[in-house]
């Protein structure tokens, strides 16, 4: 049995994070990995990295414009860089943890009692482990719906093995209207493939600012994405060239063909065959682990960090989780999911829409008394510079106090721009104060100064 002070399943971004921090601190520390291919962990192998290479590799081919094939030459190099990026990352995340002292074994753990885990190794030999910590890192999966014909059809993808592809899908199926399904919706549009989205849901985006989200849709619309929404996948029959997915939607029937069938309906926790009942770490209903506000778990000296601690799915969330665990461990232990402050994301479309706080409905549902401003993207002078006159950027404040509860930006750079305003809410500044704030001219940047110059 070897010991260490601290044990790390999985090679995630808040694992992969701690690890360095504690054997920085001097401590002995293993962190464990099933798989060579993802040092480094899913988001920069199969996830975010990969996808927004895609992402601008697919605007920029767009923008060339040309033939099918010509589209599908540059889309074959677009996956060969892709591959070449996350290659140099692997490798370049591997040489990080060795040199900051941490032992990486690489095999599938599974805990065998509180504080004792067997690693089965690629050559079938068994370790076994002793930790004084152990902290459960080991991310989230692919859901794969019950529809007959879906899980054997040879066009059927998951955002991994569609981004390992060659061939660019003349048409390209997604099932399922979040996050990724509009993501890649966008890229291989822009790619050049002829794509339909099938929500199974009546609207689209519900989550998000009504007039947002519904510039949203007309854009991808405008674009030439087909979207379907209260539409039921019935079954994917196989043919020689393509899949056919049969759907209902509003009592008819419907058959699409594709060379590609995308399923992206949500991604759920990777605790199976973990063993996590042998060391006391209890699950919850949806099969995350069950985490308390500095995510320990029901088994003492055990912690969870990102995606399968059943939280929302975002590097950046598992990266804070790392705080909220060394702040127990290497500091006073104060930071928690409670104060990590507002959470914002970016859906990378062209252009891309971003989000932190409350929308407007939202809000007035809290009975808070609200100000808001729009302002059409197209009125930013850089938007003019850029051609990326697309989208509304809008902001919800509270009346009495000034302070700003959400931002809703579509449009150029808003994945940037929404940082400012994760900044602005955590302060609680009120809203002038980014008005009357002295941006660079000409960027995208010094909208906001005008979007708030427009509260009403
Ligand atoms: C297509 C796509 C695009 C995305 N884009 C973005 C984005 O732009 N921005 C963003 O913030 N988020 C994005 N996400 C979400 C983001 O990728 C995840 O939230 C994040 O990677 C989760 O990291 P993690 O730390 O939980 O663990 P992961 O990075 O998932 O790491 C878990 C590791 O544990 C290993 N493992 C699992 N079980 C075991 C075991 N028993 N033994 C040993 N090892 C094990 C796995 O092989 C894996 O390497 C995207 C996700 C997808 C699928
Ligand atoms: N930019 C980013 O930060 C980014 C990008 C991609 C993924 N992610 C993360 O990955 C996670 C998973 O993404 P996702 O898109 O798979 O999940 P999601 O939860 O965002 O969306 C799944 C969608 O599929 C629909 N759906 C479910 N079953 C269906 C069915 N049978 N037919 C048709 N539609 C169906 C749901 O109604 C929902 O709209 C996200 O929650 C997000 O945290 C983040």
């Amino acid at each position: 049995m070897k010991r260490y002070d601290d044990i790390i399943i999985g090679f995630g971004k808040g694992g992969k994070t701690l690890a360095g921090a504690l054997a920085g601190s001097g401590r002995r520390v293993a962190l464990i990995e099933q798989s060579a291919q993802m040092y480094g962990g899913t988001c920069i192998n199969v996830a975010c990295i990969p996808s927004k290479s895609l992402e601008h590799s697919a605007r920029m081919s767009a923008a060339q414009g040309g033939s099918f094939a010509d589209r599908a030459a540059r889309y074959a190099q677009a996956i060969a860089k892709k591959r070449r990026l996350t290659a140099a990352l692997r490798q370049k995340n591997l040489a990080k943890l060795q040199s900051a002292g941490v032992e990486v074994i690489l095999g599938r753990a599974a805990f065998t009692g509180p504080q004792t885990l067997s690693v089965a190794l690629p050559d079938g030999g068994i370790q076994q482990l002793q930790g004084g910590h152990i902290f459960i890192n080991t991310g989230a999966q692919p859901n794969l719906p019950a529809i007959p014909g879906l899980k054997e059809s040879r066009y059927t993808y998951t955002s991994q093995t569609l981004m390992e592809l060659d061939a660019l899908p003349a048409e390209l199926v997604i099932i399922g209207g979040g996050y990724i399904g509009l993501e890649f919706a966008s890229y291989y549009q822009n790619f050049g493939a002829r794509v339909t989205v099938v929500q199974n849901t009546g609207d689209f985006m519900p989550r998000e600012d009504a007039e947002v989200a519904a510039a949203v849709r007309q854009s991808l619309q405008d674009r030439g994405v087909q979207l379907l929404f209260g539409a039921q996948v019935q079954r994917v029959e196989d043919g020689p060239d393509a899949a056919t997915v049969y759907l209902q939607q509003a009592g008819e029937r419907r058959a699409l063909s594709a060379q590609a069938v995308l399923v992206a309906v949500g991604r759920h926790p990777n605790t199976e065959g973990l063993g996590c009942e042998r060391a006391g770490v209890a699950l919850t209903d949806r099969g995350a682990v069950q985490v308390d506000e500095q995510l320990r778990t029901t088994a003492p000296g055990v912690w969870a960090m990102g995606d399968v601690a059943g939280g929302l799915q975002f590097t950046y969330i598992s990266l804070d989780d790392s705080r909220i665990v060394k702040s127990q461990l290497l500091g006073d232990g104060g930071r928690t999911t409670q104060n990590r402050g507002a959470v914002p994301y970016s859906v990378f479309l062209d252009p891309p829409m971003a989000r932190v706080g409350l929308t407007e409905q939202e809000a007035k549902d809290r009975g808070l008394s609200v100000q808001v401003a729009r302002l059409p993207v197209a009125a930013i002078p850089k938007a003019q510079v850029l051609d990326q006159t697309t989208g509304l950027f809008k902001v919800v404040i509270e009346a009495a106090s000034g302070r700003i509860l959400g931002a809703h930006l579509f449009g150029a750079e808003a994945h940037e721009l929404i940082n400012i305003f994760k900044l602005a809410i955590d302060i609680g500044v009120p809203y002038t104060v980014l008005r009357d704030n002295i941006y660079t001219h000409p960027t995208m940047a010094e909208g906001i100064g005008d979007l708030l110059a427009a509260v009403r």
